[in-house]
């Protein structure tokens, strides 16, 4: 026997590792399928992500069922539950797919002490990847701080085919699992989150899958950054817990490379239907970039990754704490930036355009440490992941690899108009300027405080200057980069 231990990868297809350990034995009904809820991943959970993975997990063992077997669930310590498992089921191993944070690899490092205590023996795949951290390198053997050399190579190196479920004969019966009833979220001390978690599931997954390559991928490239056209595969918390495998999200590219191929005609057009479903695999290879960062630094969850000569003197006394309750709130007085923070309180999701505007305005117009931003995402977003989350906050407060230069400081209005020019997405998660011209609601903040007042007097004013706010987020970076001398603070 031999045990197949799910984590990240909440799914019977395209497996990699569970397709290894069905493959590694000739005998029937020989793998059981395990989960472990492990208390100290537990305690950097937020309701969201534990609502998915619940639901998620519901999913799987129903696949199971369907497959005449089940998901074995346990609570505890890893590195005691799967030792215990292994005598139980007799199994002589046990197999898994790597996790390449550095909490996870911790953990790891003892499961496989505890196994190896146990003379039990241990395999692992890499799943979660097309190309795991370490293999995609400068020509030093480096691993890269910059995408697109990175992307070069991701893109031109060989993808391996989604791998088969494995048949209802190879997995244990279900009459020989205890099958023991999933734990409730209050049961592992979590309340239901407030915001409305989308559908959990490989079919799920798929679902939203076809419906993104049906048409919205062959217009990705242009439609992408604006956010009321919903024109993003909303794949991002399926591939944080493998309802779905990198392989076939990859291969439905494929698939729609052929077609893009067709409709180009030989055309050149640089965001067409080629280049758009070019740009979505892009968005992929961002994904697996981060990973490769933080598997490279780990400290990065918690640290800079670039070194400024001096502190950021980040604002932290009172008045900025008020200003970061208004941001998590969605009501800074900035449309699209109280809409982003909205959309997330509601559905466990923010459009990435608008995380890039929202964390720009944190970071840049409120002066405020990317760590409490990174912290608010990390309890409201269902997809929430320590590489892309770290990497994105990272890259807006001009701290992190490939990051957006210092200097570069995102309008919030003129994001607004930009990407979205009718303010429809704004009036969907702000009902109070629903009935605002898009022309008022993009310069609400050039607007009397009559006339707002007029307009809509429910929505609250700026809370601070961008223009100010500007010229000191430059000086305070130029302090930081050891060019301008200290100087107090003028709140
Ligand atoms: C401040 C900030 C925080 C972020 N936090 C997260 C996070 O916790 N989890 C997360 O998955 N993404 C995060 N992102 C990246 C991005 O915003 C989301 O992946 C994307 O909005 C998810 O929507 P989608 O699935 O429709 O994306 P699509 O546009 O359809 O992209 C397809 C997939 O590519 C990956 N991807 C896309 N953009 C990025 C990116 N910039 N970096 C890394 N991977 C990317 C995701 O897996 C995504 O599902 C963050 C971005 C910023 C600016």
């Amino acid at each position: 026997m031999r045990l197949f231990w799910h984590r990240r990868d909440l799914r019977v297809a395209d497996n990699r590792g569970l397709a290894a350990a069905v493959e590694a034995t000739d005998d029937d009904r020989a793998v059981v399928p395990v989960f472990v809820f492990d208390d100290d991943v537990l305690a950097h959970g937020a309701p969201p992500r534990i609502r998915f993975m619940l639901d998620a997990l519901a999913e799987l063992r129903a696949d199971y069922r369907e497959r005449g077997s089940d998901l074995v669930v346990a609570r505890g310590d890893p590195a005691e539950v799967l030792p215990d498992l292994a005598d139980e089921f007799d199994a002589d191993a046990v197999v898994w797919n790597e996790d390449y944070s550095g909490l996870a690899r911790k953990r790891d490092a003892r499961v496989r002490m505890a196994l190896d205590d146990a003379g039990v023996a241990r395999e692992t795949r890499h799943d979660a990847v097309h190309h795991e951290p370490g293999t995609i390198t400068t020509n030093q053997g480096d691993p890269y701080a910059v995408f697109t050399y990175f992307w070069k190579k991701w893109r031109d190196r060989e993808k391996a085919d989604p791998f088969d479920a494995p048949a209802g004969g190879d997995l244990v019966a279900a009459d020989a699992v205890a099958g023991e009833s999933l734990p409730s979220i209050a049961d592992l001390g979590f309340e239901e989150p407030a915001a409305d978690v989308q559908a959990a599931g490989t079919e799920a997954a798929r679902e939203r899958l076809a419906a993104f390559c049906e048409d919205a991928v062959y217009r990705y490239d242009a439609a992408r950054d604006y956010p009321a056209k919903e024109a993003t595969s909303r794949l991002s918390t399926d591939l944080k817990w493998g309802t779905i495998g990198v392989r076939e999200v990859y291969a439905a590219t494929e698939e729609a490379m052929a077609e893009a191929e067709a409709m180009d005609d030989g055309g050149d057009e640089d965001d067409g239907p080629v280049a758009s479903v070019e740009e979505f695999r892009s968005q992929l290879a961002w994904r697996e970039f981060y990973t490769q960062v933080l598997w490279a630094n780990p400290e990065v969850a918690t640290e800079n990754y670039k070194d400024y000569e001096r502190d950021i003197e980040w604002r932290s006394d009172e008045a900025a704490m008020e200003h970061l309750a208004a941001w998590t709130e969605g009501k800074t007085g900035y449309p699209i930036v109280d809409a982003g923070m909205r959309q997330l309180r509601e559905e466990a999701y923010m459009h990435n355009r608008v995380r890039m505007i929202v964390a720009s305005f944190l970071t840049k117009d409120l002066l405020l440490d990317w760590r409490h931003g990174y912290e608010h995402f990390k309890q409201h977003l269902a997809d929430h992941d320590t590489a892309n989350d770290n990497g994105g906050w990272q890259w807006a407060a001009s701290t992190g690899t490939d990051a957006q230069p210092y200097f570069r400081i995102f309008n919030p209005m003129t994001q607004g108009e930009r990407y979205d020019p009718d303010a429809k997405y704004i009036s969907e998660y702000i009902p109070e300027l629903a009935s605002v011209s898009p022309d008022n609601v993009h310069s609400w903040h050039e607007l009397s405080v009559g006339r707002r007042r007029q307009l809509a007097p429910k929505y609250p004013d700026p809370i601070v200057d961008h223009s100010e706010m500007r010229e000191r987020a430059l000086s305070m970076f130029k302090r930081a980069r050891g060019e301008e001398e200290e100087e107090a603070s003028a709140d």
